[in-house]
This record gives C-alpha cells, structure tokens and sequence, in this order.
C-alpha cells in the first residue's frame, strides 16, 4: 500500500470506510466438557509447562537416582556456601560429628552388653557397666546437641538462599526484555520457575539435609559392624535391602500419585478462585453461574479424595510387602548370626549388638530412600529454576555507557519494520516519520493496524528487526534501553491499578515510591483531571487505592485513567506516549485531559504521542499518522486529510456523521440530556 501525504495527487474521495479482514466463524458444538473428561486427568496435561519434571523420581531407576545424588548434594551446598559461609560450614561439621556420636553411641552400648554378658555376679555386673553407660549417654545427649545445633545453622541458611533466589529471580524477570515476555514458553518457563522452583528451593537444603544424616547413619552402623566382625558387613545388605526395594517401591507410587493429584489440584483451585474472586463476584451472580462451578468443584474433589484413598491403601500394602521381605532377610541375617556364636567367631554381647546396629540401619535405609526421591525430584525444579535465571540473564536489556539525552529535539523512525515473537507477518511494515519537540501527533486506524506497536518502539521496549529508531541522530540502539525509557512516559488504556497511595500512583513513574515532588504532582493531578478524585477520597494524597487492604478504596475505570494520566504527566519526559487513555472517561474528563495534553502543555519541549479511535479528539494535532495493516497510508494535518478525502476523511466523516443523526434525531438521548 502507497503512503499518502496532503501533498499526494489526491484520488476523488472514496465510498467505502476502511474494515478489518476476516474469515467467518463456525457455528460452535452444542455440549462443552466443563473440565476433563477422561478418567486420567494427567493424559491431556502431560505436556503441561507446570508438570514437567513430577514424577520424575518414580520414572528413573535407582542407578540413575544414585549417580545424580552426589550433583546435587554439591549444587545445593553452593547455594548455601553463597548465601551463608559460617552456617553452611557449621552444618557439615556438626552433621558430621553428630553422626560419628551415633557410631560411637552404637559402639558403647555394644560395651554395655559386654560388661552385661560377662562372668560373675549380676549386681557386680551393672556395676563395672556403669562407666560405658554414662559413656552411652554422653555419647546420646552431644548427638542431641549437634543435632540442634545442626537445625540452628539450617534455620539461618535456608531463608537466605530462599530470599536470595527469589530476589534474583524477580530481579531478572522483571527486567528481561518486553519482546521476551511476549512470549509464551518464556511466560510458562517463569511460572513453572516461580510455582515450582521457589517452592522446592525453600525445602530441598533441609531434605538434603535429612538425607545426608539418613546416609552417614548408615556408614556409621556399618561400620561398628565391621569392628564387631568383619564378617557382618556383607550380612547388612541381607536384611536391609529387602526392607529399602520396599521403600523405593513405596516412594515412586507417592510420586507417580502427586502427578495425578497435581494436575487435579490445580484444575480446584481454578474453580475456588473463581468462586471467591471479587472480580468475579458480579458476573457470577448475575449470571447465576455458582451452582454450575460447585458441581464442577465437586467432581473435581471427589476424584482427589478417591485419588488419596488409593494412595493410602497401596503405600499400606507396599509396606507390608516390605516388611514381609525384610523380615526374610532378617531371618537369615539372625541365622547366620546364630551360627558365628556357635562357632565362637561371635562373642554373645556382639551378636546382641550387631542386632541393634541391623535395626538401625533398616530404619536409616528406609529414610535414605524416602528423602533421596524427594530430593532427586525436587532438585529438577531447583536446577529449573536456576537454569531459567541463567536464560533471564541473557536477555536483560541493553546496558551502555551512552544514554538519552535529558531533551530530546528528533526521534526518527527510518524504514522500521517489527514482527512480534511467534507471528509470521510483520506488525509494522517500513514505516518513516520524524517527531519533533513542542510537536503533539496522533496515530489513528483500525484494531491491529500497529499503532501501540509503533508507541512502543519510539519507547524503546521493543528494537526494530530493520531500520532504525534515531534519538536527536544517534541510533537508540546505541543508547542505554533503560535510560531511554526513563525519558518516555506511556500511559495505556488498561493501566495497573497499583496497589499503593494515590501519591505514589504517580511517583511511581519515577521510580520511587517513597519520594515526591509535590509541586510537580498536584500540576499533574491538576492537568489530568486526577485532582477531583483524589481531593473526595479520605487521606487524599495517601488514600490507599486497593480494596484488598484494610482502608483501601476502589476507584473506578475512568478515575484510574485520571489518576494513570497523571503519572504519566508526572513523569514530565521527553516523550509522551498516550495510547487510548480516554476511552473510560466521561466526555468532560476526556475533554480536559485532550486540553492539558493539546493546549495547556505541562513542558513545551514534549513530543506528544495520541492513538485515539475518537477522530474529533486529534483534530488539533499537529499531524495525524493513519494506519492500515502495519503501514501509515496518510499523513498530515485534519484539514489536509479531509482535503485528501482518504481513509481518515471517511472515518471522520463517519464519526462525526453518527453524532450529528443522533442530535438531529427527534426525542433522541442527546435531544434529551439538553432539555
Ligand atoms: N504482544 C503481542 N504479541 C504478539 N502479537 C501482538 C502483540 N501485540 C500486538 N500484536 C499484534 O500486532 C498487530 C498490531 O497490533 P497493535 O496493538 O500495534 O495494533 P493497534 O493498532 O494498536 O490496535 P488497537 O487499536 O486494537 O489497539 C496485531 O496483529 C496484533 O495482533
């Protein structure tokens, strides 16, 4: 399509007004399931962004499960090394002592027994066994100690990685690029990150934790075995290994089922949300839709519940089947035992103690395993985590040495195209235009013609593919993206109702919260039409505007794009971008804001930015830019379009004529209101 300027030989004024192109839409089933359908939910959500990694303890083999353990062992004891040195140094050391206690706990009752089982008098006995007793007890209360000492240092160090990954995270996702957030798998990487991967950072350092204790139990068990006789150590695994293929079996049943919960889960909460959100509160009402989304609720819950009866009956069983096959393995464990005392390789207290020492491994094996599989799985959406934060770094945007200037006098666009992530046509196609200080421009068109993709590369959040955007000459590829933002102030139809005081409503757009310029913010407040709102609400300037506090009030649609107005103004940059901000004011308001914006100038060197689709509010602009499928079609003044009798005349012509029918239009609402 050819751009067309008021100096373009003008064709006769053309009859039809420009209309979106589409195909027509078919007609819709008659019945639609309300949620899955199937009987196992997890079939439709096995690709799910959010479910990526469950169950993965129970798909890998015990191989592999054991191979990774030691990897993760060390990632983990790097996060808490940067987080916290001293405690992360006391936790090794403590947990490492606190199980050498154990071992030698284990060790001195052995002693007991000795003193127990020896010749002679009993009262003589006890009494040559008390030193070794208060030995075991010593032994018992510094593990008690470490133990606790162990948990203090976990209690420092869990909350800072915690805080720290979480810091990092938001740190980096809110600074990625804008074309990046457009993107859906990034999108769904960041929730998976921020549901998942902050939820398990917060438990893993203690599962690792209770898994490096479970572990070195074991080894220390062993190992006053093998003082006991070396020849115990190889009856170990007889009596433990039935009992931990148990407890393996057990634990990926556990994982397979949270799969299943999982994904049901989060379907509930869909639907709880739903019924207790204020915002939805009206339309379900209105709409009668309660009973509908109970019945789906109840369905829903229904299926968790039969889901956790299940559960419960086959982890029963599985341990049942455990204890059965350990209890074997014990049996011939105590056999054999038997045996080595008949044969005098075992002294009776020995074979007493190896006994205990089996009995303790068994319950140090099953805890082992258990935690293991957590860990295993749970470390996924850690490494995830962490694996996404090192993708966000690389995708933060362009620091530099140069800036944007504080004035700007130029921003060109020369040959611009831009296609958005995931599209495959362009949404801005080789578009030119040169803005310049003090001037006011607007962009108008259809739906999706490109306007707020154009607003948004003149505010640096997106760079073009091809052409350039030019500051004063110099290509905003070469400038600081963030200094160039502070320099744009874009105030959007939907803005963010912050959630904070009507006065750091607009310091925000500064970057501070805290800190105002009260001056500039009542001319602001003034200009906008922010002012009325803000003076009627109790605590004006530090009214809270959130219902969700205590106190908060709610303002409406039209009075936060006043108040969104007036951050943008407040802002006082370079650059004012306005992309339909009017569209929820009353017609005074939108009148006063085209005004300040228009005429009362809060700063004469401004470049002023308006989409508009109310053709009557650009009529002063000092040029009017007219979209159509990503290209400007016609440039110049309102009357030099009209003249030109193009797109824009036909639109206007349009507008305006509605109006006027409707004013003309005997006992019609406008006849009425003037009455
Ligand atoms: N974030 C996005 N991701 C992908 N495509 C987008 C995105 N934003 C806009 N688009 C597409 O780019 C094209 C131009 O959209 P744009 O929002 O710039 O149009 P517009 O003229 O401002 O429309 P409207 O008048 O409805 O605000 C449209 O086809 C739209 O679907």
């Amino acid at each position: 399509m050819s751009r067309k300027t008021a100096s373009d030989d003008t064709p006769g004024p053309r009859k039809r007004v420009p209309a979106p192109r589409r195909e027509p839409l078919a007609l819709p089933p008659a019945t639609v399931p309300a949620g899955p359908a199937s009987d196992d939910i997890t079939e439709e959500l096995e690709e799910a962004y959010w479910s990526v990694y469950d169950g993965a303890a129970a798909k890998a083999t015990v191989g592999q499960l054991l191979a990774r353990l030691p990897r993760i062992v060390r990632q983990i004891g790097q996060l808490a090394w940067q987080a916290d040195r001293p405690a992360t140094v006391a936790v090794v050391v403590l947990q490492l002592v606190s199980a050498a206690m154990s071992a030698f706990g284990l060790a001195a009752s052995v002693a007991v027994l000795h003193q127990l089982f020896a010749q002679g008098p009993t009262p003589d006995k006890v009494r040559s066994a008390v030193p070794q007793i208060l030995l075991v007890v010593a032994f018992l209360s510094a593990r008690a100690l470490l133990e606790a000492g162990v948990a203090v240092a976990q209690a420092r160090v869990t909350p800072k990685i915690r805080t720290a990954l979480e810091s990092d995270f938001l740190q980096l996702t809110a600074h990625v690029r804008l074309e990046v957030v457009d993107d859906s798998d990034w999108h769904d990487d960041a929730y998976r990150a921020n549901d998942r991967g902050l939820f398990y950072a917060r438990q893993i350092v203690g599962q690792v934790v209770a898994m490096a204790s479970a572990f070195l139990g074991l080894i220390g068990t062993a190992g006053v075995l093998t003082v006991l006789h070396p020849l115990l150590l190889p009856l170990l695994p007889l009596s433990v290994l039935p009992v931990g293929a148990a407890a393996v079996r057990t634990a990926r049943a556990r994982f397979h089922s949270f799969k299943r919960w999982n994904a049901l889960q989060r379907r509930v909460r869909v639907f709880s949300w739903l019924l207790l959100d204020r915002d939805s509160a009206a339309e379900l009402r209105a709409d009668t839709a309660q009973r509908a989304l109970l019945d789906e609720h109840h369905r829903l819950t229904t299926r968790i519940a039969e889901e956790d009866t299940r559960l419960g009956v086959s982890a029963a069983l599985l341990t049942l089947a455990g204890r059965g096959l350990g209890g074997v393995g014990a049996g011939i464990t105590y056999t054999a035992l038997g045996a080595m005392m008949i044969a005098g390789w075992l002294p009776l207290a020995a074979g007493a103690g190896a006994v205990i020492a089996i009995q303790v491994s068994q319950t140090s094996l099953t805890r082992f395993v258990d935690v293991a599989h957590l860990v295993y799985e749970h470390a996924m959406w850690v490494t995830d985590l962490l694996d996404f934060q090192e993708r966000c770094r690389t995708l933060q945007p362009r620091r530099c040495k140069r800036t944007a200037p504080e004035s700007v006098k130029t921003v060109s666009l020369r040959n611009v195209s831009y296609t958005y992530p995931e599209k495959e046509t362009p949404a801005l196609k080789d578009i030119s235009m040169t803005l310049r200080a003090g001037e006011t421009v607007a962009f108008v068109g259809l739906n999706g013609s490109g306007k707020s993709t154009c607003s948004r590369l003149i505010a640096g959040l997106y760079d073009p593919q091809e052409g350039v955007v030019l500051w004063d000459g110099v290509d905003a590829a070469d400038l600081d993206t963030e200094s160039l933002q502070r320099r744009v102030a874009t105030v959007l139809q939907d803005p963010v109702h912050f959630p904070f005081s009507a006065l750091a409503n607009l310091t925000v757009s500064r970057g501070t919260l805290t800190e105002a310029d009260p001056q500039r913010a009542l001319d602001a407040a003034r200009a906008s039409g922010a002012e009325e709102v803000i003076a009627e609400l109790p605590g004006t300037w530090q009214a809270l505007l959130s219902k969700r506090f205590r106190g908060g009030q709610e303002l409406s649609a039209g009075q936060w794009a006043k108040v969104a107005v007036a951050r943008g103004l407040y802002k006082n940059a370079p650059v004012l971008l306005l992309d339909e901000p009017t569209a929820s004011m009353d017609p005074r308001a939108e009148h006063d804001v085209y005004r300040a914006v228009l005429r009362d100038k809060l700063r004469d060197d401004q470049i002023t930015v308006l989409i508009s689709h109310r053709l009557a509010s650009v009529v002063e602009c000092d040029r009017i830019y007219v979209f159509d499928d990503g290209q400007i079609t016609e440039s110049g003044s309102h009357q030099e379009l009209m003249a030109l009798g193009g797109d824009y005349a036909q639109m206007f012509t349009l507008q305006a004529a509605g109006y006027q029918s409707a004013s003309a239009a005997p006992g019609s609402e406008a006849g009425a209101v003037h009455e």
